[in-house]
């Protein structure tokens, strides 16, 4: 349930403050790449990383060790202030909003580079009561800092009462942008007995039948995804909402294939994107979220032959109606989307030639 009445939704929440957006852009973020502010070398990379990943984001949470989160929350300001993103977006994790700190990270973000700041992603979220302190919060630093458009907020998705309040969440204000998967605090949350941040494990499977009633004889074995439900019932609130649904971290920075798997997974059921924690999850992720050649050749070929978009047609022995023909809409207009951005994926889409 909303803080506000339907007639009241787009209303902004303090004097001052700007209009609430009527609809999330579908700006590309294929990768959110983390990087510390309060370390020198990441901070250095960040200028020569604008343009080559769709979203640079500041972390001031985990992994920034509890002494360096004011250096963090600094480095931050220092690097927005000096820095132009061009096509790149700028988010910022906040501490937790029980944390000595989120407070002052509000404070001092939206005031200081609040013009430059695109999204404030929120850890830890229970339920609508979060994003909404959050909302007037941001609102009332907007007006005071004058902001001159809404920032917007991204929840992760990182405790098993979060996942049971996730519509809520989605719905919860105009200022949400999308929800992220967030495996490590809710396996622990759940008390899921795995220390990896995201991916299988080798123990969830299931197995093949007995051959002639041998049930030690050689049965395949089916490692299993621990994740589909989760990211499912996330992409379904945010599909619900407007807003977009992303996987979070893939800890296991030397593993870039299961990290593909693990992106993969995602991007087929409807996540737009992936984090990146390490300048090589960005390529891998930029792949995965953008549709392959193959795929916008099919969607367009489909665009072509469903005509006014209605009805039934046959192509490849397949058959082709209004519902794909949605499906395949997605894909084109992201196809578009992407190419605004990627020089590279432009020069692929545009080379593609659909017979008659
Ligand atoms: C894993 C680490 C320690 C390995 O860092 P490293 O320096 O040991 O790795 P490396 O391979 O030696 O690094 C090679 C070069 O890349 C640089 N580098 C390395 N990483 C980055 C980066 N992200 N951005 C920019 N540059 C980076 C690094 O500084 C080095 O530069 P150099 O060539 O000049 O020496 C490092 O990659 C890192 O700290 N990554 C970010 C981790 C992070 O943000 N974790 C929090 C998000 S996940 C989470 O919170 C969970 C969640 C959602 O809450 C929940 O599930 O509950
Ligand atoms: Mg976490």
């Amino acid at each position: 349930m909303s803080h506000k009445s339907p007639k009241d939704f787009f209303a902004p929440l303090a004097v001052g403050a700007p209009a609430p957006l009527r609809e999330i852009p579908a700006r590309p973020s294929r990768a959110i790449h983390f990087f510390d502010p309060s370390n020198p070398k990441m901070a250095a990379k960040v200028p020569a990383m604008v343009g080559t990943v769709d979203v640079l984001l500041g972390n001031l949470e985990d992994a920034v060790k509890a002494d360096n989160k004011i250096a963090a929350r600094e480095g931050l300001v220092e690097i927005a202030k000096s820095t132009d993103f061009g096509p790149t977006q700028l988010w910022t994790r906040i501490n937790s909003l029980d944390s000595p700190w989120v407070l002052d990270d509000l404070i001092t973000l939206v005031t200081e580079i609040g013009d430059k700041l695109d999204v404030v992603m929120v850890p830890k979220v229970q339920g609508p009561e979060d994003i909404h302190y959050v909302d007037r919060l941001l609102a009332q630093l907007e007006a005071k800092g004058g902001v001159q458009r809404p920032i917007l907020i991204h929840a992760i998705l990182e405790t098993a009462r979060g996942v049971a309040n996730v519509e809520e969440i989605a719905l919860a204000s105009p200022r949400m942008q999308g929800i992220s998967l967030g495996p490590a605090d809710l396996a622990a949350d759940r008390k899921m007995k795995t220390t990896r941040v995201g991916g299988g494990h080798p123990g969830y499977l299931v197995r093949q039948d007995p051959v002639d009633g041998d049930i030690h004889g050689n049965r395949t074995v089916f490692q299993q995804d621990l994740w589909h439900y989760t990211i499912a019932k996330m992409v379904d609130a945010c599909a619900e909402a407007g807003i977009y649904p992303y996987y979070g971290p893939f800890g296991d920075i030397t593993d870039v294939v299961a990290a593909e798997d693990q992106f993969r997974n995602a991007f087929l059921l409807g996540c737009v994107g992936t984090w990146s924690l390490h300048p090589k999850q960005i390529e891998i992720a930029n792949r995965v979220f953008s549709p392959s050649v193959e795929d916008i050749k099919h969607a367009r070929r489909v665009v072509k032959a469903m005509g006014d978009g209605t009805g039934a047609v046959m192509l490849d022995g397949k058959m082709e109606d209004d519902a794909s023909l949605k499906q395949c809409l997605v894909l084109v207009e992201l196809a578009e989307e992407l190419a605004a951005i990627d020089p590279k994926l432009k020069e692929l889409y545009d080379a593609i030639e659909i017979e008659d």
